[in-house]
């Protein structure tokens, strides 16, 4: 039933207007899958490797489908996936890329739920998935690698905890960003926008954390809900020569703790993700040893949805968190390892986009099937809301 008959990739736009890979896969039944690659601008150096795009697709159509086409079942995702990684036979996905993998693993997955006439989030967890709904974690502002002259923290994260369904999460985190917006403009801030939707005016990380805190306090008041913040600190693109740069400022490792687990306290931030560079595992649990027990300390350049990195921050108590995106690993089954490793040693996994997104809403159904606690996904901007719409859908049942 569900033999693959055919695998075709062709190059799509994404949301920064660049190249990427999109992956049609039809079942002998019948059944149709479609995928899209996203893209990262602050890549982990550990992660699985993004191939110009034209060579990922003729790598993948030379080594990949051949092996696919009339000889693999989408239902079984793991073997789908094995023959991936063999058709690649690398470490890192260096051959076929990983953008060529992800697309065809997910576009897979797709025609496999496809057939089964389930939405993919069943059949990614299963008939007693659904029920549970990640909090989405809004970019409000940003800078770093996403926007040139603004906060060198990449990204201020509104986190709607409170909120009594997936609809209001998202309706409050939209709400958050408008009044963010609202309050920058009354500052006198031009009102730009970086790659992911959030406002980048050229700002103090100072001024930011205030505007965060004004603007999450209005409209918790007015949904009647908790809303709290977070961090995408990003730090590894902060770090030079052996320091944290912001600005003319400069912090060392020590120095750059302090700062953020005193930014926690103050702001009783709710989420910090890769507060230290992405191969500091001490400073990483130095931190999770200061403030571990009231905020989550999230590894995403640290771990890149690696089992074998992850294993070594779980040995040495390097965060509580692990940020999740399919493509810094190359296929469902190894993204889903990370994940299931995650939560058998207690830290929270968190499914997220990348900078670069197209319409592709695989990863909201991941969330769904997985349990995850959070999604990361943006809070305004279509490529973003098409993620956003379809977690509102699946609550309704209509997905
Ligand atoms: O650092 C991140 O978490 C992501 C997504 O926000 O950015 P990028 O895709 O550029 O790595
Ligand atoms: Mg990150």
């Amino acid at each position: 039933m569900t033999l693959i008959e055919s695998v075709r990739l062709r190059p799509i736009l994404d949301s920064r207007g660049n190249k990427t890979v999109e992956a049609d896969i039809e079942t002998a039944s019948g059944g149709f899958g479609r995928a899209a690659a996203p893209s990262g601008a602050s890549t982990g150096e550990h992660e699985a490797v993004e191939r110009p795009v034209e060579e990922a697709i003729a790598a993948a159509r030379e080594h990949a489908i051949p092996r696919l086409e009339g000889a693999a079942y989408v239902g079984d995702q793991r073997e789908i996936d094995q023959i991936l990684h063999a058709a690649d036979g690398t470490e890192d996905f260096s051959e076929i890329g990983a953008n060529s993998a992800v697309a065809i693993s997910m576009a897979a997955a797709k025609a496999a739920a496809d057939v089964l006439g389930a939405p993919l989030y069943q059949h990614l967890g299963g008939a007693f998935r659904g029920r549970s709904f990640p909090t989405p974690l809004g970019n409000i502002i940003g800078g770093g690698e996403h926007a040139a002259e603004a906060t060198a923290i990449q990204e201020f994260l509104a986190a709607p905890i409170g909120a009594p369904s997936i609809r209001d999460a998202v309706f409050a985190n939209a709400a958050v960003h408008q009044t963010a917006g609202e309050l920058l403009r009354d500052r006198g801030e031009a009102p730009a926008k970086g790659d992911e939707g959030a406002w980048a005016p050229s700002i103090t990380e100072d001024v930011a954390f205030e505007i965060m805190a004004e603007a999450t306090d209005s409209v918790a008041d007015s949904f009647g809900f908790e809303i709290g913040f977070g961090l995408d600190v990003a730090a590894a693109e902060l770090y030079e020569d052996g320091a944290y740069q912001y600005g003319t400022d400069s912090k060392s490792t020590a120095e750059q703790i302090e700062y953020v687990a005193e930014m926690v306290r103050e702001y009783d931030l709710v989420y910090v993700e890769d507060p230290l560079d992405e191969n500091d595992f001490d400073g990483f649990a130095e931190l999770t040893d200061q403030v571990g027990d009231r905020t989550l300390i999230c590894g995403d350049d640290l771990f890149v949805t690696n089992t074998a990195r992850l294993a070594e921050g779980i040995e040495r108590g390097a965060a509580n968190s692990i940020l999740i995106k399919p493509n810094q690993i190359g296929t469902l089954s190894d993204t889903v390892d990370a994940v299931e490793l995650a939560q058998r040693s207690g830290y929270d996994p968190v499914i997220s986009h990348r900078s670069g997104e197209t319409e592709d809403t695989t990863i909201a159904h991941l969330a769904v099937a997985t349990d995850a606690p959070f999604i990361k996904t943006g809070a305004v901007g279509g490529e973003r809301t098409a993620k956003l719409n379809e977690l509102i859908r699946i609550g309704d049942g209509t997905s």
